[in-house]
């Protein structure tokens, strides 16, 4: 068998009891109880970097799922997202635990002003030593919206408005207010920074005035390795022009369509297709026969509630699925003029047009492979034929999935070369890209640093 190149591996996570599990943290097995607890992340972390893993990912929302039957006391009883703490204070635990893991931090740009945002993350890349990166959100919760300040969720015109100024701002922080030889830490003078090479950045944008300078010194990569995950034609853009780590959206089938449509967004902005690095969605379920696998998936299946299963797809959906009776028919739903765009799209991928309602929504829920640590690799090797460069890998129950892919899917995937033997070195965007660790030339968020460059010149004639 030829060998194949290594793929990017993330851990998918959220700090939360129930991330996409419906109801596993009920089993003897899981440590997903312990949420509140820092050992139980911290073996995690350490159970990542013993499966070289590259990144554990925390997805973040800022309000409870409350799109279902119009209230969040679903989310709450099923403990569906809800609780969810704080992953930015979680993340220097878990950095200080571990050498070579780099931790994805979600937060959304209505969250914090830039400014405060900007200073959190150069800290983190110091304290992590470039391990970190930042997963860039709009929300897609109206609760998310109201608890920031919000009249419900701005418009999605409006947040990619903002999510454009903002990012403006804080590249302009990472990248255009310190110079590279700004600090000079000369005890003998009593020197530590030249002020001369600390600059402000008189931002003004439509809706952030930010004049800085910058409140901490260049981080090993300064901007922090970014991620987003669009899905409609204006977050791809978005993403097509600053995020240098996407997801497909839709199963592997969908995949192939959906790498071109978000290199070619990459290419559109001026950069190559390969400077965006594309990630699919995948759970595994892994047993030492297809037997055990499938016994263990049904066992997973069981603690599954139906309505935590609705109370996240409502959420992700858009539009509340209780008014969808149980009984009623994938092809009789899709036939009416019921269905939002976003679950009209998924009913559309559906295989079997004659379930009911609830079986397909099961079926959404459970869109994960089953099989031995070689089946496993099998489907792993079709994601990669589909044109992924790596996977976000979702856990049904935790630490049990993790552990289980590390022990078993690791090895097979190893000795056919889709997962790296061992880490290599250097920052998150060093570890996974082939440039150095800072945003490539081709990013354009290096103009603004292009501009300092060009200010010194004319300051210096
Ligand atoms: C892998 C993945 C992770 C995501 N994580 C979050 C998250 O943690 N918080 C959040 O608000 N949205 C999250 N989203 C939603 C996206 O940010 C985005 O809102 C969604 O894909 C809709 O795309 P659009 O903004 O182009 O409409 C995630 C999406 C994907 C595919």
């Amino acid at each position: 068998m030829t060998r194949r190149r290594p793929l990017i591996f993330s851990a998918f996570n959220e700090f939360v009891l129930s991330h996409h599990d419906h109801g596993s943290w009920r089993r003897a097995d899981s440590r997903q109880t312990e949420l509140n607890t820092a050992d139980a992340w911290v073996d995690l972390a350490r159970l990542l970097e013993r499966g070289r893993f590259d990144f554990l990912f925390f997805a973040d929302v800022l309000a409870p799922y409350d799109i279902y039957r119009g209230s969040r006391d679903a989310a709450i009883a099923t403990g569906m997202q809800t609780p969810v703490n704080d992953p930015a204070v979680l993340i220097p635990i878990l950095a200080h635990a571990t050498t070579d893991l780099s931790f994805v931090l979600t937060e959304n740009i209505l969250q914090e002003p830039p400014y405060t945002f900007a200073r959190k993350m150069s800290t983190l890349d110091h304290l992590s030593g470039g391990r970190i990166a930042w997963n860039i959100v709009t929300s897609f919760l109206p609760g998310a919206g109201r608890n920031l300040g919000h009249d419900g969720l701005p418009s999605h015109e409006e947040r990619y408005g903002r999510a454009e100024d903002y990012v403006t701002a804080v590249f302009k922080l990472w990248e255009a207010s310190w110079e590279d030889d700004a600090v000079v830490a000369d005890r003998v003078r009593g020197v530590y920074a030249d002020p001369s090479k600390v600059h402000t950045i008189d931002h003004v944008g439509p809706y952030y005035t930010v004049p800085g300078p910058h409140l901490t010194e260049p981080s090993p990569q300064r901007t922090p390795f970014l991620f987003n995950a669009a899905a409609s034609g204006t977050g791809i853009g978005f993403a097509g022009a600053n995020a240098e780590v996407l997801f497909t959206s839709g199963g592997r089938e969908q995949a192939p369509a959906s790498v071109r449509q978000l290199r070619a967004a990459a290419v559109a902005q001026g950069r190559a297709a390969s400077d965006v690095k594309i990630l699919g969605g995948l759970g595994v379920v892994v047993g030492s026969t297809e037997e055990e696998a499938r016994r263990l998936d049904a066992e997973l299946r069981e603690t599954q509630t139906l309505e935590s299963i609705l109370v996240k797809f409502s959420g992700f959906w858009q539009e509340d699925l209780d008014r969808y009776p149980a009984h009623a028919t994938v092809a009789e739903i899709l036939a009416s003029t019921d269905p939002g765009p976003l679950l009209r799209q998924v009913l559309g991928s559906a295989p079997d047009p004659d379930a009911d309602f609830a079986t397909f929504a099961r079926w959404a829920a459970n869109r994960h492979a089953v099989g031995t640590p070689e089946q496993i690799a099998d489907e792993i090797d079709a994601w990669q034929d589909a044109g992924v460069d790596g996977l976000n890998l979702q856990y049904l129950v935790s630490p049990g999935s993790f552990a289980d892919f590390v022990d078993h899917v690791r090895p097979v995937l190893v000795d056919r070369g889709t997962m790296r033997a061992d880490y290599g070195s250097g920052t998150a965007r060093e570890r996974v890209t082939d440039g150095g660790p800072f945003l490539p030339e081709s990013h354009p968020a290096r103009r603004h640093r292009a501009a300092l460059a060009r200010r010194r010149e004319e300051d210096a004639r």
